[in-house]
């Protein structure tokens, strides 16, 4: 892990070896709307390049294919998933789910347990508008906490388009909902509800929460950026049954 992999710049704060986490007691909580929140701690874990560095080079990331719009295309990021009994590929991400597990205990009532990894390559690299529906949450108030190593990326969230709405590609009923290329690009959500997109900047050991309704009455996505931008990974906790 000596020479920078995937070419990604060391940051100039975060080039310490020692990767570890620090307390989780500065969270900060915006209230979205709709039942919806986020959680958000920039920083959250130091070291933060050594881990992309290191998860970079061990994760067996997979490229993958979807049918979309009468083709196949591919889905423009790497992945990786690792189950509940899964060791994952760096101690720290235990440390992390556990941290995590304890510290929302109460309000989330069970355990973060699934670890998804997404590896974002350069800035044309990107997830559609999407929430993350494919189980409970779907139906149920959830969490899923993502912690963000490398170049940071925007990450935007916007209130859900009411079904029945006004045609466009919204991010659902698309098998699986969020392998969509970036169709819709990164375009404004100003007058849904009369809120604003929300856009938080995720890279360098931050921490996001979404919690509440935020995966049904919300969607996020990482949309491709026009700037060359190095690598990203994103690291994504979500109790049994949430997708
Ligand atoms: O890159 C991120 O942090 C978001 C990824 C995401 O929304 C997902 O995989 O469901
Ligand atoms: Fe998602």
């Amino acid at each position: 892990m000596s020479a920078p992999l995937h070419g990604l710049q060391g940051s100039l704060f975060d080039q310490t070896d020692d990767i570890r986490l620090g307390p989780l007691t500065g969270v900060r909580r915006i209230v979205l709307g709709d039942g919806a929140w986020i959680d958000v701690l920039p920083g959250w874990l130091h070291g933060s390049d050594a881990l992309f560095e290191h998860l970079a080079d061990v994760v067996p990331w997979r490229a993958e294919r979807r049918h979309m719009y009468e083709q196949m295309v591919d889905v423009p990021r790497l992945l990786a998933y690792y189950g509940a009994d899964d060791p994952l590929p760096h101690p720290v991400l235990d440390e992390a789910r556990a941290a995590l597990s304890a510290h929302y205990a109460a309000e989330l009532g069970e355990p973060f347990a699934t670890a998804g990894l997404c590896l974002y390559r350069d800035g044309r690299d990107s997830v559609a508008w999407h929430g993350d529906r494919i189980g409970r949450g779907a139906r149920e108030d959830t969490m899923v906490a993502i912690l963000s190593v490398g170049t940071p990326r925007d990450l935007l969230l916007r209130p859900r388009r009411p079904a029945g709405g006004t045609a466009g590609s919204g991010g659902e009923g698309r098998s699986g909902g969020k392998g969509g290329e970036g169709r819709s690009g990164g375009g404004g959500g100003e007058g849904r509800s009369g809120r604003a997109t929300v856009r938080q900047s995720l890279g360098h050991g931050d921490l996001i929460v979404m919690g509440g309704s935020c995966q049904r009455t919300w969607e996020h996505a990482v949309p491709k950026s026009a700037r060359a931008t190095g690598p990203r990974i994103s690291i994504q906790f979500r109790p049994h049954g949430v997708g």
